[in-house]
């Protein structure tokens, strides 16, 4: 009986790998057919493209267990695979079809010029628990749709203020008010010589810079549901910048079962808090005669306005930018950790602040950005060195990418990683150097001398930073300039801007909504803070920062602030 048993187990599990190694096998060899040829239809003719090659796969896990070598850093997986099989590459994880693409070029075939073949996203299970059951609530996690134009094109105004926009007035009051806040708060927290936990407290000032800027509201820091939704969607950006074997093998779901729970529960949980204490109030009082307020407003009119709008489209859309908060704070520990680690870079800072401030005569507004190259440099330089992962893409129909087939469905890395570290782009690319950033400004006779970071292409940039004004870019290269200089001379060196192979924010038309307000609110976070604290840690080894990744984990280490005499 037992044997019976036994010899039917085995059974099962061979015919469960060949069948699985034939499905994988099928989509491994499957060409791409794509319409091909001259403007008039007579000349087009369907074409077969034969995919790119890579690492053979395994049945039931395909090429996972490569990526399983660098669980740390697959990107760094996906870099050690172009020695053997060059910048473009396929891989199989569980039985998806993927492509890896390892350089700028192929970045801007995929997002750029054919962008509309590859709009789509993953179908990863854990998205769809976090959205509601279903992915295409989130802007940053849905295929491309009507819907999702309509909602970008709603969220622009807002969402992506202009220099020369009242939008940007707006938000630099709304930063410099709450800043009064936080530095209330840190008083209260600040043991003298101690490290205390300051990512919360940093949190729940981006989420009320957020709140405020898009929704008229704010919340106290002693409000125990606010802090509770603060970190839930702090979770919820760590989890989000994880990749899980479930992604890839959703049969193992029912081994997830306790993490899958948590997921809906967080965002069950902020989804309620932003009903009761937001939205439910605003639509009873909404006039539609009345111009727009602030971002709530313009949501709530356009689902009276519009058919199309649903009351679920514009509670998840409120939801996503206002989770933006978690990034732009995730991103402000980050610097603030670069800084406790090697504290010339807080002194830098400390220069352009009193200079711009007068020796701390008042707070630093969003209007000192341009005479603050130095510490824009140093939110630039953290988004480098820590390469948050661009969202993958999904082919939505057969194409062709450098001669390649590409067929529908196949999930596409953008390995910006590559781009970040490489020595081809950036001199000692490993260590973390906001001059790299810096040029010097242009004189009278409209020639730079100087720049930090030699230049390595003088191609033109389609680097998805949005910026205000044209790129100045430096003729006369030099390396190696006396780093001091910039810092004691303020308004001598200007940010280098539109760096074609620097794509923080990624490029085409999924490009990232909230990068003014990353570099607004962040920046506003990081000079205030360092305007008046010196950042140190007690124990420089907990500092434990992770590689591709702008997240830290929801239980960070402690910094200490120390305040400037
Ligand atoms: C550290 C800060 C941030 C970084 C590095 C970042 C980077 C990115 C990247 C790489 C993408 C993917 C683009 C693509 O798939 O090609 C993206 C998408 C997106 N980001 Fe950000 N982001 C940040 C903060 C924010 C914030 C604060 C908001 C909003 C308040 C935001 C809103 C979005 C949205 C809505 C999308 C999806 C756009 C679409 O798929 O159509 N991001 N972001």
């Amino acid at each position: 009986m037992i044997f019976a048993l036994w010899y039917s187990l085995i059974g099962m599990l061979f015919t469960i790998t060949f069948i699985s190694y034939v499905l994988i096998m099928i989509k491994t060899k499957r060409k791409a057919s794509v319409l091909q040829g001259g403007h008039l239809s007579s000349e087009k003719r369907v074409c077969k493209f034969k995919q790119a090659p890579g690492p053979k796969p395994w049945p039931i896990i395909g090429n996972l267990d490569i990526l399983g070598q660098f669980k740390h850093n697959p990107f760094e997986g996906f870099g050690e695979l172009t020695k053997k099989y060059g910048d473009i590459y396929s891989l199989t994880l569980g039985h998806t079809r993927c492509l890896v693409v390892n350089n700028l070029e192929l970045i801007r075939e995929v997002l750029n010029q054919n962008g509309k073949f590859f709009g789509g996203r993953p179908d990863f299970l854990r998205y769809h628990k976090l959205f509601g059951g279903d992915r295409n609530n989130s802007l940053a996690l849905c295929d491309w749709s009507q819907l999702q134009t309509k909602r970008r094109n709603l969220a622009r105004r807002h969402c992506s203020p202009r220099e020369s926009s009242s939008f940007f007035t707006k938000m630099s009051q709304i930063g410099c008010n709450e800043i009064d806040n936080l530095m209330h708060e840190l008083g209260r927290a600040i043991v003298p010589g101690e490290s205390f936990d300051i990512k919360p407290l940093i949190l729940e000032a981006s989420a009320n810079m957020f709140s405020q800027y898009m929704c008229s509201t704010r919340f106290d820091y002693d409000d125990t549901e606010f802090k509770q939704i603060v970190r839930y969607f702090d979770e919820i950006f760590w989890e989000i910048n994880q990749g899980y074997p479930l992604d890839f093998l959703p049969w193992l779901l029912p081994f997830y079962k306790n993490h899958t729970k948590k997921i809906v529960h967080w965002s069950t949980t902020i989804r309620k808090f932003i009903l009761d204490r937001v939205i439910n109030q605003r639509e009873l009082n909404i006039d539609l005669d009345e111009p727009d307020n602030d971002f709530t407003d313009a949501l709530l009119k356009s689902l009276k306005e519009d058919k199309n709008v649903s009351r679920n489209t514009i509670i998840f859309m409120l939801e996503d930018f206002i989770g933006g908060h978690s990034a732009v704070g995730n991103l402000v520990m980050l610097a603030l950790s670069y800084i406790a680690k090697n504290p010339t870079i807080g002194h830098r800072i400390q220069n352009e602040v009193d200079f711009v401030s007068n020796n701390g005569k008042r707070k630093i507004n969003l209007y000192d950005m341009d005479a603050m190259p130095y510490t824009m440099a140093t939110i630039f330089e953290v988004l480098r060195y820590s390469s948050s992962p661009i969202v993958p893409h999904v082919a939505t129909e057969d194409s062709v990418i450098a001669g390649f087939g590409v067929t529908s469905g196949t999930i596409v890395f953008i390995n910006n990683y590559i781009l970040n570290m490489s020595e081809k782009n950036w001199t000692s690319p490993d260590q973390f150097e906001p001059e790299r950033f810096l040029e010097e400004k242009i004189d009278s006779q409209g020639k730079s001398e100087k720049v930090f970071e030699k230049r390595r292409s003088s191609q033109g940039s389609d680097s998805g930073i949005e910026f205000e004004k044209e790129a100045t870019i430096s003729t006369t290269a030099q390396e190696s300039v006396k780093i001091n200089e910039a810092c004691n001379r303020p308004n001598v060196y200007q940010l280098r801007k539109n760096i074609p192979y620097f794509l923080p924010f990624s490029i085409g038309k999924r490009t990232c909504i909230g990068q003014n307000l990353v570099r607004g609110f962040g920046f506003i976070l990081l000079a205030n803070i360092i305007q008046s604290y010196n950042i140190n840690s007690v124990d420089l080894s907990t500092i434990k920062i992770y590689p591709a990744c702008v997240a830290l984990p929801a239980n960070c280490y402690p910094l200490t602030l120390a305040p400037r005499v």
